[in-house]
């Protein structure tokens, strides 16, 4: 898709990976969120945006929400990448803890990223300390869906990245939005 930017903002790469596998299927321009302005979107029909889940916030989402007067007329779609397991609820609670109003129709995707204990740094290792510290205050049962990921995910590294759950968002582009 010659006119499409996939953007993408991403701390440990598991977002870098998605976008650049997406990239692979669908073509188009390819950004990291640093590296470009919305002036450079104008020329795109269709902008992709990716981050990855930071207490429940997608990274650098706000360059999209402050800037979406600018994207109105464009068609977007979004993709989280985080620790949760998949399940369907969790489009709504990212959309829920992302999306205001205005912007609830935008297609939200969700692909398991990682988390790797020796490439955290610094300054997470001790939000993660302080965060793991008010989890375990909760009774477990009410830990929300991210919140036993993240504490499961912190105990060993593990990656989840697999091509494979791009399927869903290249099938919805290919439906809709194939020129
Ligand atoms: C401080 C911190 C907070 C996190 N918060 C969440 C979260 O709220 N939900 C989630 O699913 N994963 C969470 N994660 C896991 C990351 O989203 C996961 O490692 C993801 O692969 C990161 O993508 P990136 O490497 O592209 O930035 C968190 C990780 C760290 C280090």
């Amino acid at each position: 898709m010659v006119n499409t930017a996939i953007i993408y903002q991403s701390k440990y790469g598991s977002t870098e990976k998605y976008a650049k596998w997406l990239y692979e299927e669908i073509g188009g321009d390819l950004y990291k969120k640093s590296d470009v302005s919305i002036n450079d979107l104008k020329k795109y029909d269709t902008i992709i945006y990716g981050g990855g889940l930071y207490i429940t916030g997608i990274a650098g989402f706000s360059f999209i929400k402050n800037n979406y007067k600018y994207l109105e007329d464009k068609k977007i779609i979004v993709f989280a990448v985080g620790a949760s397991p998949f399940d369907t609820g969790i489009i709504f609670e990212i959309k829920g803890n992302n999306f205001p109003n205005e912007m609830k129709y935008i297609p939200c995707f969700y692909f398991r990223g990682a988390f790797d204990d020796r490439k955290i740094k610094s300054g997470d290792k001790i939000l993660i300390l302080l965060l793991k510290k008010l989890i375990s205050k909760k009774n477990e049962l009410d830990y929300e869906d991210w919140e036993k990921a993240f504490i499961e995910s912190t105990e060993d590294s593990q990656d989840w990245t697999c091509k494979e759950y791009l399927k869903p968002l290249v099938e919805y582009i290919n439906q809709n939005y194939k020129e």
